[in-house]
């Protein structure tokens, strides 16, 4: 799992989304099943890129009182994905909540999903923090509280920007997962995203897996934008800029 580049499939509904895996030729991916999709399409979806072999981080951001995101949890620990989050948001009594339902839910004998938590989305700046959260500390100081109150709560790790992760590896150490979107090569519009890095910005950070979307599933040729992405990512390529 570690040093995974996670595909955001955001399609509106399957069609498109096997359109899009059939140019990878059976090639094992590690795929992202966000909101759009699975408010369309449903656990079904889930279950069939399973079968196909592929991994599955379900991001459906839960956010919620503990009793309620327990309990979806341990209905989405029955779907076979390899990785959920939540809102770090939401507090440490819900993520306990959360990772006991994920337990609760994981057959006997099955690996239990990892868990991590979003701590400020990469689509928020600083400025925005400070003036619609009313924090007051620094965005990475902001991020790295949220990262600690996820670790205290048994998580496996968090969603945050290439940014912060260094300081998150120096404070929380090597095996708490870091998992950075809002990856772009530094040519590229960053669009809705705040908080950019180029993936090889990300690989010398220590991030441990990165999550690219439009870059690959817009471009003309995505096979070779996904190529293009993972050589940047294993530093077979240089892209120096963090943008
Ligand atoms: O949890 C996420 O995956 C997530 C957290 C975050 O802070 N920022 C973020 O962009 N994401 C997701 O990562 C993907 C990024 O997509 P692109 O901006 O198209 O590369 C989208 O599917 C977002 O929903």
């Amino acid at each position: 799992m570690k040093n995974s580049l996670i595909i955001a499939l955001d399609f509106p509904d399957k069609n498109d989304v096997y359109g899009f895996i059939k140019k990878f030729n059976n090639e094992q991916l590690f795929v992202k099943v966000g909101m759009e999709l699975f408010y369309k399409e449903g656990p079904a979806m889930v279950q069939e890129l399973k079968e196909m072999g592929h991994d599955i981080f379900l991001d459906l951001k839960l956010h919620d009182i503990p009793n309620t995101v327990g309990r979806a949890m341990r209905n989405l620990a029955s779907l076979g994905c390899d990785l959920v989050n939540v809102h770090a948001a939401g507090g440490k009594e819900m993520m306990v909540a959360a990772l006991e339902g994920l337990e609760a839910g994981t057959a006997l004998g099955a690996k239990r999903p990892k868990i991590i938590a979003v701590t400020q989305l990469t689509s928020t700046s600083e400025e925005q923090m400070k003036g619609e959260q009313l924090i007051s500390v620094s965005l990475e100081q902001s991020v790295l509280h949220y990262a600690k109150v996820t670790q205290d709560a048994g998580l496996d790790g968090v969603v945050c920007s290439s940014n912060e992760v260094k300081l998150i590896r120096e404070q929380l150490g090597e095996q708490f997962l870091t998992v950075t979107p809002g990856i772009r090569m530094s040519s590229e519009s960053v669009g809705d995203q705040k908080r950019v890095a180029t993936p090889e910005f990300a690989r010398n950070a220590g991030v441990s897996m990165i999550v690219v979307g439009r870059s690959i599933t817009r471009a003309e040729d995505p096979v070779l934008a996904y190529q293009l992405y993972k050589n940047a990512w294993e530093g077979k390529v240089y892209e120096t800029k963090n943008s």
